[in-house]
């Protein structure tokens, strides 16, 4: 296909720049410890300093894929799928989600929210970024709010995040992971004080696991 075939492709969510897919162990949230095949898509320009794959941001560096071809390979592998980057919702994730879910899978997202929400999800997992903030009510619409704790200030951040979710949404607090042995202790601390957080942990990390 010629170039503006493809990005016309690409605009419409029926290719979506893929940088990897695999079947995995889910590491973190509420879901963790369960199988399912994550779906990696390039593209975020949210510029987290922490981010443990910025390699997915540059969008030009991953190959635009046929959200069909996506989908074969992903229905062969599981019937639980984690969409994730990069940032997916830089993309339109309606055609992505259409397709799994007349498969009858499972679909799951982890996303910034920086971008307005597309698709029809399962389990939305909200984890908020100071430096681009969610935008539209996907606080109301998220299962559970993960916020990266690098710092003490994180815990106000989370709390403000807190604030704006739906009164059953699961709120978990993750080390970030450079600095978990400084911020373990404090997540831990502020768990037994405050228990309606949960503590998450990159549990994939500990298992060597992708
Ligand atoms: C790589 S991001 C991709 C999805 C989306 N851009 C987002 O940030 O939610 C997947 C998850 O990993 C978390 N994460 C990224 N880098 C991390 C780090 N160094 N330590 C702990 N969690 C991290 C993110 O907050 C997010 O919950
Ligand atoms: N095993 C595993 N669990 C995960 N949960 C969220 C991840 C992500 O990068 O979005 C992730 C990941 O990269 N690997
Ligand atoms: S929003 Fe997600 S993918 Fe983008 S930089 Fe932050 S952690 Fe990385
Ligand atoms: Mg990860």
């Amino acid at each position: 296909m010629e170039k503006a075939g493809v990005l016309a492709q690409v605009d419409k969510g029926l290719m979506l720049p893929l940088m990897e897919a695999f079947y995995t162990i889910q590491g973190e949230g509420f879901h963790k410890g369960t199988a399912a095949y994550f779906i990696r898509v390039g593209g975020c320009d949210v510029g987290c300093h922490w981010c443990d794959v910025k390699e997915s941001w540059n969008a030009d560096l991953h190959p635009p894929t046929a959200v069909d071809t996506i989908v074969r390979d992903a229905a062969a592998a599981s019937d639980t799928i984690v969409v994730t980057g990069g940032e997916p919702l830089m993309w339109d994730m309606a055609p992505l989600t259409s397709r799994l879910k007349s498969r009858g899978m499972k679909i799951h997202i982890e996303t910034s929210g920086a971008y307005p929400l597309t698709g029809t999800w399962d389990w939305i997992c909200l984890s908020p970024k100071k430096n681009k903030a969610p935008v539209g009510d996907i606080h109301q619409r998220a299962h559970e709010l993960k916020v990266i704790v690098y710092n003490r200030h994180d815990l106000k951040f989370a709390e403000e995040h807190a604030e704006l979710t739906s009164p059953d949404c699961l709120l978990y607090l993750q080390p970030e992971w450079s600095v978990r042995e400084r911020v373990t202790p404090l997540i831990v601390e502020y768990v037994m004080a405050n228990p309606r957080w949960r503590v998450s942990l990159q549990t994939h990390k500990y298992l060597n696991i992708p």
